[in-house]
């Protein structure tokens, strides 16, 4: 069944005619369209249109079979409003501001819109063999990159020159960065979301480079934590704390655990070596067309592993002042259990 035909089945379980796709990422998905900032997708009974306007006709025409009309709104509204008039349709809450729904209202004053809720949020949480092959061979290209990047992750040179090394090695390749690359080094580590400074890296200092990449519109996620010269005690209790976290939740993956479990499991351990509250953030995520999506693996989640979905285990402890580490995989949940998609060297400290 195609994803399509996955939503249009989703959308009559929950009581739905049809659908108003504001999500970019949900736009691709269901059309194969890839400029969905600028494009609405509208499904009825009647079929599937999308919209978009002149600036991408020729691309729509490449890159979707559906049918497309081009034009801006409020031209959009009024072409699409015959076909939702006395229809109950769904929309994104997350993806539509107050005042487009107001808008919609407008436009169509017969039709019930309602907001679409976990529908298509559960629909992509389990990948394809094509979503999957595309994961795969981002993370291959971002392995394949850090290798040729970690020799320059050294004293004396800058976070940024290393983010733009990745940069470029990616796009020389054909992908773009998922997301501004983290390479955060000595007390900046403490950051998990440290993008590139121009901070000079020092000796023993450690370096965590939080990486990913983004190819045929899906995205990879991994990240290292390196050793420059010789670390304290202090620092290489705290990494072998966190490996030994990561190791352990990634060995514990496979279908029906809880999401919740793996990240407790995580967190006792680094409570054990006193790194609990260092623990700043949840477990990991699923990934996909977003680096961001469900499954979440958080303390709070209800989500439960199945087999196809792609996750990141990214245990990390931050200690202001001093630093932090995080450790991450790219894992892939299968019928046996697992598959870690990520192949770049750990450091063994
Ligand atoms: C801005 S994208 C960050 C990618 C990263 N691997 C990541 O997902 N995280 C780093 C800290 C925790 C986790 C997050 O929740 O953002």
């Amino acid at each position: 069944m195609t994803q399509l035909e996955q939503m249009r089945l989703a959308l009559t379980g929950a009581g739905l005619e049809g659908a108003w796709i504001s999500d970019p990422a949900h736009i691709r998905l269901l059309s194969g369209f890839t400029s969905g900032a600028d494009a609405k997708l509208l499904l009825t009974p009647g079929g599937v249109t999308l919209y978009t306007d002149a600036r991408y006709e020729v691309q729509a025409g490449e890159e979707t079979r559906l049918p497309t009309f081009i034009a801006r709104p409020p031209e959009t509204l009024e072409h699409a409003a015959a076909q939702v008039a006395g229809l109950r349709l769904g929309f994104e809450a997350e993806h539509l501001t107050v005042a487009a729904l107001d808008e919609l209202r407008g436009a169509w004053p017969d039709t019930t819109l309602q907001p679409l809720g976990p529908l298509l949020r559960e629909l992509r949480m389990v990948k394809t063999a094509v979503e999957i092959e595309a994961i795969r061979d981002a993370q291959t290209l971002a392995d394949q990159v850090f290798a040729e990047v970690r020799p320059l992750i050294r004293a004396g040179v800058r976070e940024l020159d290393i983010a733009i090394e990745i940069e470029t090695r990616l796009r020389r390749a054909g992908a773009t960065v998922a997301f501004d690359v983290i390479v955060a080094s000595g007390p900046r580590g403490a950051m998990p979301h440290g993008v590139a400074s121009a901070r000079i890296i020092g000796d023993g200092e450690l370096v965590t480079v939080d990486m990913g990449a983004r190819l045929r519109g899906y995205n990879s996620d991994m990240t290292r934590t390196v050793a420059v010269g010789e670390p304290g005690e202090e620092l290489r209790r705290v990494y072998r704390a966190v490996l030994e976290a990561e190791e352990a939740a990634v060995a514990a993956v496979r279908p029906g655990v809880r999401a919740a479990d793996l990240d407790t499991l995580a967190r006792d351990l680094l409570t054990g070596h006193g790194l609990g509250e260092a623990f700043a953030h949840s477990l990991g995520h699923g990934i996909g067309l977003n680096v961001h999506e469900g499954p979440g693996l958080r303390k709070v989640s209800e989500d439960v592993l199945r087999s196809g979905m792609v996750i990141t285990i990214e245990p990390g402890a931050y200690l202001p002042g001093v630093g932090g580490v995080r450790i991450e995989d790219l894992v892939l949940v299968t019928d046996e259990g697992y598959e870690v998609l990520s192949h770049s060297e750990k450091e063994r400290l």
